[in-house]
């Protein structure tokens, strides 16, 4: 027997999720049930385990694009109140069941007005689905409205987002393929977010590199950071004993504290990182930045937040107050108002590490 959390051990400690796409965390046996049941005939497979195979295969290309186009199955069969709201409750079951106590999870409106919904039904349908889901759990689920880059409907959803921000609307996104579509294109919202106090994240040094970083902090005003582990390209480890430099970047986001939602598993199958081990999150870590664990799309990635964690465990060596540290992190950069958090990591967060740490014996 190792040291080293177990898998099981970390399903049970209380976990913390900011970034997590419910058009990529269906189960696949819902996606075969409402196609069936609205007629959708473009799955893949109709069988479970088919289907599931066939979604972390797919998104193994290397290629965020690639990987994007997997979004079409599951995009598809999230078109009428009734489905929308089901996922959104199943998500919300799945992380609970997974000892996540706090989410936030993310999707884009925009996509899901095909079956005639307007975008306030779309984000009415999968409020009640989280809402459902923190009535049987317990669970605390934020939403976070994401619009497309290479779309044009950012101010739109934006306005949208603060239409809905005392309802469970956390905050705003933007996400899908990176080269070619920098986030100034959408400053416009994110400026109008800004003078309404709001709080907004940007998927950002994915797929591209550090002036996609520079510009969603530095232009567009980003309280976290979507991946952001391009930021390794500002960060120069000469070795043989030399100290390592940061370049102004790096050096700005982390004096700033600026949260780095960071997913291990999803940056392997976009070809965003080498493997685990190799994964800036390791450097990341050590060097204190702000970082955070998360899922991506627990579909297309076969993943959990526990198993991410466990990956971590398992690369790095790990410990519990490594795992405490990431959550707490975690808890301190979300979207929810500050007494919220703090009486989340006070209250639920610490004492539940303690309990496990005094359970397995050791720290
Ligand atoms: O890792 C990602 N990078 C960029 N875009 C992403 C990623 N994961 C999911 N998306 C896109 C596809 C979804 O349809 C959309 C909204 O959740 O966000
Ligand atoms: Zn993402």
């Amino acid at each position: 027997m190792t040291n080293l959390p177990s898998l099981d051990e970390i399903r049970r400690a209380p976990k913390v999720l900011l970034h997590d796409h419910l058009d990529g965390g269906l189960r696949p046996s819902t996606i075969i049930d409402i196609a069936r049941e609205t007629g959708y005939s473009g799955l893949p497979s109709t069988d479970t385990d088919n289907l599931r195979q066939w979604f972390q295969e797919a998104s193994d290309s290397g290629s965020l694009e690639r990987y994007l186009e997997t979004f079409d199955h599951t995009v598809a069969v999230m078109q009428t109140p009734e489905a929308l709201r089901r996922v959104a409750f199943e998500a919300g079951e799945d992380l609970a069941l997974d000892g996540v106590v706090y989410a936030e999870i993310r999707y884009a409106p925009e996509q899901h007005t095909e079956g005639g919904l307007t975008l306030d039904q779309v984000v009415e349908a999968v409020l009640e689905g989280f809402r459902d889901a923190e009535a049987k759990y317990g669970i605390r689920v934020g939403t976070l409205l994401t619009a497309m880059r290479h779309a044009a409907r950012s101010q739109e959803i934006a306005e949208l987002a603060i239409r809905y921000r005392d309802q469970g609307v956390v905050g705003f996104d933007i996400a899908g393929a990176e080269a070619g579509y920098p986030p100034t294109r959408h400053l416009d919202a994110f400026e109008y977010l800004q003078r309404e106090n709001s709080h907004f994240t940007i998927h950002a040094g994915e797929a591209f590199g550090l002036p996609s970083i520079w510009q969603a902090i530095q232009w567009c005003g980003a309280d976290r950071l979507g991946h952001g582990v391009r930021i390794i390209d500002d960060i120069e480890v000469p070795g043989g004993g030399e100290p390592i430099r940061l370049g102004r970047l790096a050096a700005y986001v982390r004096d700033k504290r600026i949260p780095l939602e960071m997913c291990p598993t999803s940056n392997l199958q976009t070809g965003a990182a080498k493997s685990i081990s190799e994964h800036p999150i390791g450097l990341l870590r050590k060097l204190n930045f702000r970082v955070t664990v998360n899922t991506d799309n627990r579909l297309m990635s076969g993943t959990s937040v526990s198993q991410e964690f466990a990956k971590l465990v398992e690369a790095f060596g790990y410990g519990w107050d490594d795992l405490q540290w990431f959550t707490v992190n975690a808890m301190k950069s979300a979207f929810i108002p500050f007494d919220e958090r703090l009486a989340l990591i006070n209250g639920v967060i610490k004492p539940g590490f303690a309990q496990l740490k005094w359970a397995v014996g050791r720290p």
